[in-house]
This record gives structure tokens, sequence and C-alpha cells, in this order.
């Protein structure tokens, strides 16, 4: 099964509670049959513009001038791209460019016959859409609904019930609105919008776990106790050895003989070495040692698996501080990523764990798990819009296979239940 059926069908708690939104939303006032078959046929729209709520007023009708894109924060290193870790992110204002949609009503002046309403005023299809609506061949029989204040206002509502978070929320409306104020949406319509404007969203963070030449690597593995951090470092080593790479593990938690033992149990499955150190023992001790042992096997990866009390903010940000502090004795240059585990179904409690843990230490990049079972996918869309860190991988299972590097526009056709 293709990681994209098995995200699809493990997303369905999230994209049926969306699904079945949208066929509420648009039932409550869905023309009858005759006016749909009036209804124009639905076009791919073109990329909406970067809008914020405020700069699209809902009951326009036509887009308004082009508002200032936002910054979003990059990372200027990714894959394949073989060089140094930047230690930092480099904010990167993200510059969309001119709509053709724009460009199109800019030059509605110069129509001499200015009466009908140009039903699609977008030219383009982009593949997305164009594979959603089978080529542009509207389903006929499903009813629509025109989009109004009231149709949007509930449209803002379903996206923040599905822990888009309201800011993202307002946002994506907004942009779905652009330009359709007045227009009648069907459910597939609305979703393949969604999907749209969440990959575009998504996109700029979809950053494969980025790989360097320097040996080892240290991959530091941060987040909140059963965020499935010992699951992902087990998931991850075993993925790269496959892929030729030498891993070792540390089990860094040395708090919790529990997380010790299941981190050797991964090891073993993925024939990796997994060095541990007595419980209670000093953490920062056995990522030296691990260090050491990594440098000295040549080992390409070394994979710290740290404790994840939050409880006691002081300690446990001391305790990584002493970590990197001790690493860096070895390689000054450590650790070369700082992942953060978080569980998706936490929701909305991801965005506050993302804000502490980078207090708390220098966070490189995020995976998320647990997308299977939820319906709080949506929390996703909410960290990319606004934190703009790296999404490496999402996992959507138990089994090694189950974590896949994060792709935006699949993620975005499961997360609104559009097929393949
Ligand atoms: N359904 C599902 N379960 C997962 C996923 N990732 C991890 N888990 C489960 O979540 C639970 C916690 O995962 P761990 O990997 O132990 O989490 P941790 O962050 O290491 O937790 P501590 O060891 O307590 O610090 C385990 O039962 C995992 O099997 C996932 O993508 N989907």
């Amino acid at each position: 099964m293709s990681f994209f059926k098995k995200l699809k069908s493990r997303l369905t708690r999230s994209s049926s509670k969306l699904e079945q939104g949208l066929e509420d939303i648009v039932a409550e006032n869905a023309s009858s049959e005759d006016e749909v078959a009036e209804t124009p046929e639905p076009s791919a729209p073109a990329t909406p513009a970067e809008t914020s709520p405020e700069a699209a007023p809902r009951s326009r009708a036509e887009p308004g001038p082009e508002p200032e894109p936002e910054p979003r924060h990059d990372e200027t290193i990714n894959l394949p791209d073989p060089t140094p870790p930047a230690p930092g992110y480099v904010p990167a204002p993200v510059t969309e460019p001119v709509e053709e949609e724009h460009a199109q009503i800019a030059k509605a002046p110069l129509d001499v016959e200015p009466a009908p309403e140009r039903p699609n005023p977008e030219p383009k299809k982009p593949s997305l859409l164009g594979r959603i609506f089978g080529g542009g061949e509207a389903k006929p029989a499903e009813p629509r609904r025109v989009l109004d204040d009231e149709m949007l206002e509930s449209l803002e509502e379903l996206l923040i019930a599905s822990d888009m978070g309201v800011d993202t929320a307002l946002r994506v409306s907004a942009n779905l609105a652009e330009g359709r104020m007045g227009r009648k949406l069907s459910v597939s319509e609305i979703k393949g919008l969604l999907a749209q404007e969440v990959a575009r969203i998504m996109e700029p963070v979809a950053k494969p776990l980025p790989l360097y030449p320097k040996k080892p690597q240290v991959v530091l593995v941060v987040g909140v106790n059963g965020s499935g951090k010992t699951t992902t470092i087990g998931k991850l080593a075993s993925q790269f050895r496959a892929a030729g790479k030498q891993v070792v593990i540390a089990a860094g938690d040395t708090f919790r003989a529990a997380a010790v033992e299941q981190l050797q149990v991964w090891g073993d499955r993925a024939g990796v070495p997994v060095l541990t150190a007595p419980e209670g023992s000093d953490p920062a001790s056995l990522a030296y040692d691990a260090m050491k042992k990594a440098e000295a096997e040549g080992a390409d990866l070394l994979m710290i698996d740290t404790a994840g009390r939050l409880q006691n903010r002081a300690d446990l940000m001391e305790e990584l501080a002493k970590i990197v502090r001790v690493i860096r004795k070895v390689d000054e240059t450590a650790p070369h990523n700082t992942l953060l585990v978080l569980d998706a179904t936490t929701g909305q409690n991801a965005l506050q764990q993302v804000d502490v843990f980078r207090k708390i230490s220098n966070v490189s990049g995020l995976v998320m798990t647990k997308l299977d079972g939820t319906a709080k996918g949506g929390v996703l869309v909410a960290l990319a819009d606004k934190f703009g860190l790296p999404i490496h991988a999402i996992g959507v299972g138990e089994q090694l296979d189950d974590l896949a590097p994060f792709d935006p526009e699949e993620f975005a056709q499961a997360l609104v239940g559009l097929e393949d």
C-alpha cells in the first residue's frame, strides 16, 4: 500500500469530520436542481494571494489589491544539498507572484460589453484541481450553495473545529473566498479549494531531514513524554540503516527504565546499537560516551533520545543545555538537528509545545506522530502557518514503515478527503 493510501485511510477521522461539516454547510442552503443547471462550470481557481483575513473583506465580490506577503521562516538547507547545517533559521520573505486572476481583473475595464458576470475569472487549471475534477468535468447532480458571508462564517468555524487554529482558519477561508463571493460551490469544489490552500501553506515547510557529510551527524530528539520520540527514533534508524547509513542510538531518557527498554527493542528491530546508562544517571555523560563511540566507529548518524518532563521546565532546559554543552566538546557544530516530536492527538496543545521547546532548545524541525486515528490533523496546518518550521516526517502508525517524509499535496488531499 502506498503511503498516500495509508495516510488517506488513516486520516479518515480528520477528513470525515471536515467532509460531514462541508456537506452540512452546503445542504443548509443548497440550490435547487434548476439553479444548479444555471451554475457555470466550476473550474480550477488560480492560486489566491497570500491574503490575511483582514485583507479580504467577506462581502467583496472582486478581489482587492494585492496584499503584502507575509514573511515566513524557512531553513536554507535542504536535501539533497550536502552543505553544512545552519545554526538557526534565516527568515525568507515569501513573495507570491502576481496572480493571473488579478491580472485579468485589471484588464476588465477594457471589455466593451460589461454586463454578464464572468463565471470564471480564473484561466488556469492547476494540476491538483485538474485531477480532482477529472479535467474540469462537473458533477451536475451535486448540490451547490452560494458563497455568502454566512457560508463563509460556517466554513471558518468548521476549519477552527478541525484544529487549524483561528488565525489559519480565517486566512484559509479568506483565500478560498477571494474572488468567489456570490458563486455557487459544491462540496467537491470546496474540498478542492481547501486542499489547494492547505497545500500552499504546507509547501514551504515540507523538507526531509537534511543529511550532512559530517560524521557523525548528531540528531537530538526532544518532545514531551509519550509524543512518540522513541518510536520515531526507531523508525528513522531503521530507514537510515536500510539506506546504507551506519546509525547509533543513545537512550538519553535515563530517568525511565521503560523508555530505555523500549528503545532497545526498536534498536534490535532496526539492527542499530543502542547505548544505555544506569537509571538515574547523567544523560549528558551518556551523550558524551555515545559521541565518542559513534565517532570511533565512523557512524553516519547519532540519534539521541531525551527526557520529556515538561512539568519541570527549568530542569529539562538545564538537562538539554548540558547535553548540548557536552557533545560540543567532541564536535562544536553538534547537534546538527534538533527534532521536536509532536503528537497530533494533542491538537492545539502542539502549538504550545513548539513554543516551549523553542525556548529551551534550538528546534530545527518537526515530526508529527499519530496522525492516524485523530480528528485533529488540521493542527499541522496551524503549525506550518504559525511557525514555518520544517516538517520532516509524519507518523501514521506504530509499524516501522509508518513514518514517511511529509508531502504537502498528499497531506492536503488526505486531510480534506479527496481521492488520489
Ligand atoms: N497510532 C500511533 N501510535 C504511535 C505513533 N508513534 C508513536 N506511537 C505510540 O505512542 C506511544 C508513545 O510512543 P513513544 O515512542 O514511547 O513516545 P516517547 O515520546 O518516547 O515517550 P516516553 O518514552 O514516555 O518519553 C507508543 O505506544 C507508540 O507505539 C504513530 O504515528 N501512530
